[in-house]
């Protein structure tokens, strides 16, 4: 079936998301781009040489700054901005979003002041439609140029994320549905902390065995972590949950990973955020994971321990010590 589908945000998501849905060529794709003069560039080279080099953009996508000629008639609208600039980005829009359009999320974190997902602050913004959010295991700079990948889109309204499901669908990727929205944001946001403990390994130059320990005993805090909330266990154990960490952790593309690695080489967060381009969410969630551990009382070993390097100066060295000297326990 025929979607106009406006994609928000010009950075690799955005871009690799406009891509996918051009496979299908019945769709017609907006990518809604902040900067006019970027979006310009973007649309002259077809290429979005900033956030995804080396990717060529489909011919048929309309690429632009003007908001009302990237919304208008959008019967589908997916976010594709960081957690921090859903707020700006969809106060300035809203008067364009279409009343009827499906609102699709993204994003993966979970907001520092707060503390609430992606869909629910659109739901605030937007007032109370269904919202369906994407989980799973899908680097942009991959899926960008039709590499095989899975992953969910959820909702609390299954029929939603089934519509979207099928608009996304095609040869190269595999939508699953899910009627677990909290679950699938959650372990969203939470994989990426997890992704910069790994590349904190990895800088330390840790090897497999500490990497399979991060991913393993970090889907137990994920999964304990997302129990508390409310969400489904399963959904943990499914795309959403091990299938991105397993792809976060362990990838080359990852800017969660690559701030860790980074910071186990002995750098500071502000060295690496200044000379990063990209967003890595993770640096901020593991602020928002803090609070909320903290508050409801939740052991969250790995990821009090991101935040402490992060945040509290303590060397990865010495976070890694106290995470083995912690006292002895039952798997
Ligand atoms: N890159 C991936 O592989 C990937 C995959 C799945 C999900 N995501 C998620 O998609 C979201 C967007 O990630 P991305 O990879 O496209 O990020 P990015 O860093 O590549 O691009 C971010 C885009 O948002 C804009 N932006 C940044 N801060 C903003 C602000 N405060 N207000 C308004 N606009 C702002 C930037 O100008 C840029 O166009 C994140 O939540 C990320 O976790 C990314
Ligand atoms: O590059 P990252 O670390 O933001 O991860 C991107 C995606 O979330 C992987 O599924």
């Amino acid at each position: 079936m025929a979607n106009s589908i406006c994609l928000l945000g010009g950075g690799a998501m955005g871009t690799a998301c406009a891509n996918v849905l051009a496979v299908e060529p019945t769709h017609d794709v907006r990518l809604w781009v902040r900067n006019p003069a970027y979006a310009h560039e973007i649309a002259e080279s077809r290429e979005n040489k900033r956030l995804l080099p080396g990717v060529r953009l489909a011919d048929s996508i309309l690429v632009t700054a003007d908001a009302e000629a990237a919304l208008k008639n959008a019967n589908m609208v997916v976010v594709c901005v960081p957690t921090r600039g859903i707020r700006d980005v969809i106060t300035t829009l809203k008067s364009h979003i279409p009343s009827e359009a499906l609102l699709v999320s993204a994003v993966k974190g979970i907001e520092n002041e707060t503390l609430i997902r992606p869909s629910q602050m659109i739901q605030q913004l937007l007032g109370d439609r269904p919202v369906v959010a994407f989980g799973g295991p899908c680097h942009a700079e991959e899926v960008a140029c039709g590499r095989p990948a899975t992953v969910v889109a959820a909702s609390d309204s299954l029929p939603h994320a089934e519509i979207v499901q099928q608009a996304f669908s095609n040869n190269n990727l595999r939508v699953y549905s899910n009627n677990d929205l909290l679950g699938v944001e959650l372990a969203g946001a939470l994989k990426n902390v997890i992704a910069i403990a790994a590349g904190i390994s990895d800088g330390l130059q840790f090897g497999d065995n500490a990497k399979a320990a991060l991913i393993t005993r970090g889907l137990a805090e994920m999964v304990r972590f997302g129990e508390a909330m409310g969400a489904v266990p399963d959904t943990f154990y499914g795309l959403a949950g091990i299938g991105d960490l397993i792809a976060t952790c362990g990838s080359q593309h990852s800017r969660n990973r690559r701030v860790g690695e980074l910071l186990g080489q002995g750098q500071s967060l502000r060295e690496i955020q200044d000379a990063m381009h990209a967003v890595a969410e993770g640096v901020f969630t593991a602020r928002s994971i803090q609070s909320i551990s903290q508050e409801r009382q939740l052991d969250m070993p790995i990821a009090q321990e991101v935040f402490n390097v992060l945040f509290e100066n303590k060397s990865p060295r010495t976070a890694t010590i106290e995470l083995m000297q912690r006292p002895l326990k039952p798997e």
